[in-house]
């Protein structure tokens, strides 16, 4: 079929802020559903705070805004473009690897283990990407580097390894590196859970920046109460593979309603 065949996404007024758009969303693993009838719809610089229990399902929501899983049933959109389809005369098909690269493109994601490479230098590792992914020069590449390594605070380490920064500073790292790409969206997955306490902060403290400057979409896995009240817009409490509560910080930490979000929030002195 023709890539001319394909219909463009119309989307409404109402629906045009909205960036990321999960539709009746449902991931099973074998027989095992770990998400059911997911419905989200986040909008353009929205920041989203996902808490809830182990296994509830947090990390395979980012996973499949990544495209690193396939929802089982469902479709997910990232600005009117589907990721794991196509509609080709109007039927919806699996998308192929071909466009699951593009789409990927504009997602940004930070994972609790750095991922620098190691060989490479800190300014290298933030333009491998830029060059060989968006075709930006060398020069282009390092112009914004230096830009997104000043904003966390590490321009002065640009010809350094990632073993001669510690733990947090290599995780500024990591999202320097993916801001670079100028994502749509970025997605956090307990960037903060590996580090070591006195780390923690300013990691944390990087994010607030990024958060409180406004344009970027963030989804953020976290089990820092303190920071997700402070960063989020929308806060999801999933369990058991389900939104189980969502709202603003202060109606799902600050008030929550259900016995088992207060169970949940209690592990934590929220
Ligand atoms: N590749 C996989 N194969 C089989 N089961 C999986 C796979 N990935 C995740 N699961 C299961 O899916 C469920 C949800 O996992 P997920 O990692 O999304 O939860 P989570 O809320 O992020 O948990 P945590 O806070 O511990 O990271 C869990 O029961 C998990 O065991």
């Amino acid at each position: 079929m023709s890539e001319t065949s394909e219909k463009v996404n119309v989307l409404n007024d109402a629906e045009k802020d909205v960036i990321v758009r999960y539709r009746n969303v449902k991931k099973a693993f074998g027989d095992t559903v770990v998400l059911n009838d997911l419905n989200i719809d986040i909008k353009q610089g929205e920041k989203i705070a996902l808490i809830g229990p182990s296994g509830s399902g947090k990390t395979t929501i980012i996973r499949m805004l990544m495209t690193l899983e396939q929802p089982t049933e469902g479709t997910i959109e990232v600005d009117g473009q589907m990721l794991w389809h196509k509609e080709v005369n109007g039927e919806l098909v699996t998308a192929d690897e071909k466009h699951l690269r593009k789409v990927r493109g504009s997602i940004g994601m930070v994972f609790q283990q750095y991922n620098l490479f190691p060989h490479m230098t800190i300014m290298k590792n933030c333009t491998e990407a830029p060059i060989h992914v968006l075709g930006l020069s060398k020069q282009e590449a390092k112009e914004r580097a230096i830009k997104m390594l000043t904003k966390v605070g590490l321009a002065d380490k640009v010809d350094m390894y990632p073993a001669q920064l510690s733990g947090g500073q290599q995780q500024r790292v990591a999202i320097a590196r993916s801001l670079v790409m100028q994502p749509k969206v970025m997605l956090f997955d307990e960037v903060t859970a590996a580090l070591d306490p006195e780390l923690v902060g300013e990691v944390l403290e990087v994010l607030r920046d990024i958060a409180s400057e406004g344009e970027t979409t963030m989804m953020l896995i976290t089990h820092e109460m303190d920071f997700a009240r402070d960063v989020a817009d929308r806060v999801f409490f999933l369990d058991k593979g389900s939104i189980a509560e969502q709202g603003t910080p202060d109606e799902v930490i600050n008030h929550p309603k259900t016995e088992r979000l207060q169970t949940f929030l209690g592990r934590f002195n929220a």
